[in-house]
Parts: C-alpha cells; sequence; structure tokens
C-alpha cells in the first residue's frame, strides 16, 4: 500500500530534512527524477537533442524544480524556453542555472513546444490559479509540438491549478500526460477531480523519510488484495468458507438479486443464501444459492448484503430491520440507504455492535449525511464513518473507504466502464462474500472495491476496450478470472 499525505504534513517532514543534508540537496533531488522523466518522454518523441522544451515557471520552488530540470535538459542540447509567470519572483539560482546550460526566457507562450513542464504551482498553492497563471493554463492548449500533434504535458509534484489537499478542481488546471510527484504521493493524486489532471504519476524518492503521521489516504496495491484475499485451503468445506446472506431484490427489481447474488458467487464464502421475493429468478439463474423468502427464516450467516433493488415499501423496512438487527457484519446498499435516510431505521444501524459497511453513491450519501459529499470527499467520508460509526464506502470514479477511525483508502482501479446500471450489487455481494469469510470490514471493502474496478476493465478489454458497452453481467462474468489471477 501507498500513502498520500497533505501539504503541510510533507513540507515539516521536508523542513525537518533539510538543515541535516547540504545546501539544495533536495531540490536537486528532485530536478534529476524530473529531467529523467522529461528525457524519457523526449526519447519516445524523437530524442532530447533539440527537442523544444517549455517551462511554465511559477514563484515557488515548484518552479526552482522546473528550472533545474530544465538546465540538465537544455545541458544535453534541448531547446528550453522558461515562460516566467512572475518574472521578479523566480527561483534565482534556477533561472541562473538554466541560463549557464543554455536556456532562455520567453515573454508569452510559443507556437511551438514538444514537451511542457508545469513548474506554476506545486504543494504550496492556495486557491484556485490567479493573475497570469490563469491566462498561460487556459491558452496551453495553441501550443503545437515539432509534428503538429499535441505536446507532451509534465506536471511537476501535482498539476497546477488542483487543491493538492482535496483533490478539488475549482478553475482552470493544467491537464499533464505525466505528474512526476516527490517523495509520497499526494491527495489530489488519488481523489477528486484532479485525478484526471494529473495523467500518469511517478514518484521520484527524495529521501523523504516515512511519515509519523497519519496518512490523508492510503492507496491499496495488488500485492495488499492478494495478502488479505481468503485462500482455499485442504480442509474447506461450505460452511468454515462463511456462508454470505443477501436481502435484496423486489419483483419490481428482480435482476438487483441476479446481479449481487452473481458478486456473492465470486467471492470466497462456500454458501450464498438468498432471502427475498425473487427466489424462482435467483435459483434458475443460480442453481447453487439457497433460497428463502424472509430474512427471519433464513438459516445462519456470517454476514449479510441488504438493499440492491430491495424497494422502498414496508416489506423492505422490515427486511432491513431484521438484517440490522443481526449480530453479524452487514453490507448496506442502494435502497436501504434511502430507508436508513428517514425512520427509526438509523437508530437500529446506530445500535449495531457487529460490522457495517454502508456503500452509498454521492445522493444516497445526502439521504445519509444531509448534504451531497462536495470537493472534499477524503473529509466528507471520514465524517460520516465517524458519525454513524459504520465503514463507509463511498462510490465515485476514486471509490473511497472510510473507517470510523479515521482511515481512509481511495481505490485506484476505477474505470468508466463501471459507470453502468447493476455494477454497484455485484460490489454489494462481493463485499458481503468478503465479510462473511472473515475480513475485517476495511479491508473487506476495500478489496471488493479494487477487484470489481479490475473486472470492469477486463469486461472492457474482453469486449474490445475501454469504450465498449460493459453491463453488470459482464463484470460478474469477470471477477472468476481476475480473482484466479491472485494466484
Ligand atoms: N520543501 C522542499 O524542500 C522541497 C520542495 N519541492 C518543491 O517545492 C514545491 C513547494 O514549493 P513552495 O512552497 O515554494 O510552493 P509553490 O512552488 O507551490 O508556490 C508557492 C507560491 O505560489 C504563489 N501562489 C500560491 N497560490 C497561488 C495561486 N492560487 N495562484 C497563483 N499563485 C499562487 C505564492 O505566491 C507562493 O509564493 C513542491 O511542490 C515541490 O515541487 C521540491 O523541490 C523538493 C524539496
Amino acid at each position: 500500500m501507498r500513502a498520500a499525505w497533505r501539504a503541510a504534513d510533507i513540507r515539516a517532514a521536508e523542513e525537518a530534512l533539510i538543515p541535516t543534508l547540504p545546501a539544495g540537496t533536495l531540490m536537486q533531488r528532485a530536478a534529476a527524477g524530473l529531467a529523467r522523466r522529461c528525457a524519457s518522454v523526449l526519447a519516445g518523441r524523437g530524442g532530447v537533442y533539440g527537442a523544444r522544451v517549455l517551462l511554465l515557471v511559477g514563484a515557488g520552488n515548484n518552479g526552482g524544480d522546473a528550472l533545474y530540470a530544465g538546465a540538465r535538459l537544455a545541458a544535453r542540447g534541448a531547446a528550453v524556453s522558461a515562460l516566467l509567470i512572475t518574472p521578479d519572483r523566480a527561483h534565482a539560482e534556477g533561472l541562473a542555472a538554466l541560463r549557464a546550460a543554455g536556456g532562455a526566457t520567453i515573454a508569452g507562450l510559443p507556437a511551438v513546444a514538444d514537451l511542457v513542464v508545469d513548474g506554476i504551482l506545486g504543494s504550496g498553492a492556495r486557491g484556485p490559479l490567479r493573475g497570469a497563471a490563469v491566462d498561460v493554463v487556459e491558452n496551453l492548449d495553441g501550443v503545437r509540438a515539432t509534428d503538429g500533434g499535441r505536446p507532451t504535458v509534465v506536471a511537476v509534484d501535482v498539476p497546477s491549478g488542483v487543491n493538492v489537499n482535496t483533490g478539488q478542481v475549482e478553475g482552470p488546471a493544467v491537464r499533464a500526460d505525466v505528474t512526476v510527484t516527490f517523495g509520497c504521493l499526494k491527495p489530489a493524486l488519488v481523489v477528486g477531480a484532479a485525478v484526471a489532471h494529473a495523467g500518469h504519476v511517478d514518484v521520484v524518492d527524495i529521501g523523504l523519510p516515512w511519515l509519523a503521521v497519519r496518512p490523508a489516504a492510503w492507496v491499496p496495491e495488488l500485492s495488499d488484495i492478494q495478502r488479505w484475499w481468503p485462500s482455499l485451503a485442504p480442509t474447506s468445506d461450505k460452511y468454515n468458507r462463511g456462508v454470505v446472506g443477501l436481502a435484496t431484490g423486489s419483483a419490481a427489481f428482480p435482476g438487483a438479486a441476479l446481479m449481487s447474488v452473481a458478486g456473492a458467487l465470486a467471492g470466497p464464502t462456500g454458501m450464498v443464501r438468498y432471502a427475498g421475493q425473487v427466489t424462482d429468478d435467483v435459483v434458475r439463474a443460480h442453481p447453487s444459492v439457497i433460497p428463502t423468502r424472509r430474512v427471519a427464516e433464513a438459516g445462519r450467516v456470517q454476514a449479510w448484503v441488504c438493499g440492491c433493488g430491495l424497494g422502498t415499501d414496508r416489506h423492505a423496512a422490515e427486511e432491513l430491520r431484521a438484517v440490522l438487527g443481526a449480530p453479524v457484519p452487514a453490507v448496506i446498499d442502494a435502497d436501504a440507504l434511502t430507508l436508513l435516510g428517514h425512520g427509526d431505521l438509523n437508530s437500529w444501524l446506530r445500535r449495531r455492535e457487529a460490522p457495517t459497511v454502508v456503500t452509498p453513491h454521492d445522493r444516497e450519501f445526502a439521504r445519509l449525511a444531509g448534504d451531497q459529499p462536495g470537493p472534499d470527499r477524503l473529509a466528507a467520508a471520514t465524517e460520516l464513518a465517524a458519525q454513524l460509526g459504520v465503514t463507509v464506502l463511498l462510490k465515485g470514479d476514486r471509490t473511497l473507504v472510510a473507517t470510523p477511525e479515521g482511515t481512509v483508502w481511495a481505490n485506484p482501479t476505477g474505470t468508466p466502464a463501471l459507470a453502468t446500471a447493476g455494477t454497484g450489487d455485484v460490489l454489494a455481494g462481493l463485499l458481503g462474500s468478503l465479510l462473511a469469510a472473515g475480513l475485517p470490514a476495511d479491508r473487506a471493502a476495500v478489496a471488493a472495491a479494487f477487484v470489481h474496478g479490475l473486472a470492469g476493465r477486463t469486461a472492457a478489454d474482453r469486449l474490445g476496450g475501454e469504450h465498449a458497452p460493459v453491463t453488470a453481467p459482464d463484470v460478474a462474468a469477470a471477477l472468476p478470472a481476475v480473482i484466479a489471477s491472485f494466484g
């Protein structure tokens, strides 16, 4: 797993480190890593020698990184021009280094550049872009590469214009192909609208120590999921692998039952029970499932999933109450979240002692929290988790998992392929299976979101690419291959 820390925490660590090193060491390490990445980008566009490089240089150290990296590229024969956003405040030593290497300054955006290095703002950014930077960023699209195509844009640390700590994008912001970030990830590189501005993210090691404060977010990696995923043992049987129950679907929404069951069947449990109104549909599609009509009539389970397509009538409320009253972990999804938003069911949720995961998208989040998550999704998910005392899986292109204790995870595998009806039901079923198999709520939620994202990507690939019309059954069908690949 990797950590994304807030700008102030990173700055404090850097300030503690700086006096222990020769002057300028951190910036030189940053610039060296940045120049290396820029050179590899240029290698793919015909080489460094003779390439046209445009540096966008702001008033702070972010501009300093760009200037020193530009000096390194100029020394290798690139034609490097620096556009100083606030000329009287540019990093003096960096500028001198660039000039000494043969680079020049220019007064406005050039017509041609093969590589644009965005050093306008980094972790010292406050609010949306102001002043001359706005014009530069808004007109960047007019710059063409020597071959007539788009230049490659490399952002330094974070793309300029994004909120480093929240990932919010409130005004014009650079759209980078690559972001070279220093020391560790930043929240803007893992959550919110800013992620789409960052492109591919490279973390350059500048010798920053592991920070002693809680990260703004953790980002799971495949190796974490592989490690957590319950594996089959010679002594496994259908009961000790865990049994998951699904209180999902209704006459109006039978598909939600089928999708949630499909998700659960792909998980690690040995048995799936279905309690609901569409038992015939479920058993026809999935003959291994044990059907009953009501939660109260189902046999023992180690976790419940409740809400997908359940409806919001009195029957649905009774079923939700039965799930909330059961002393086992529960996933509360979709219609069950609507039911929780009003009436006495919310107090049932608070009384629960077994782990609970709620899985809202933004509108469902508003039903629980009173308002949509807003631009600071990390804070919103954390607050709701603390307020309800449950794990919150906030769906989005970067799904977040927040625990009541204040830990947040940002899932990196999201894909637009999942933006289609029914995929949430698949996720809920899979998550329920992981809970029933004994995973703690946060790991179950993180693992389910991660694998679900991979399944979305696999489904799209199988159908011909990222623009293929993926459906929820395609996602469910892709789960076994993704899980099998864990080895
Ligand atoms: N602290 C360190 O030791 C290191 C810092 N490094 C670099 O330094 C960066 C942080 O440097 P700084 O703290 O100087 O901050 P920035 O380089 O992000 O710039 C801050 C300056 O930009 C201006 N500014 C702030 N918000 C603005 C806005 N919305 N619109 C227009 N101008 C705005 C302010 O006047 C401020 O002086 C990092 O992102 C990284 O690139 C690296 O060199 C590695 C080492």
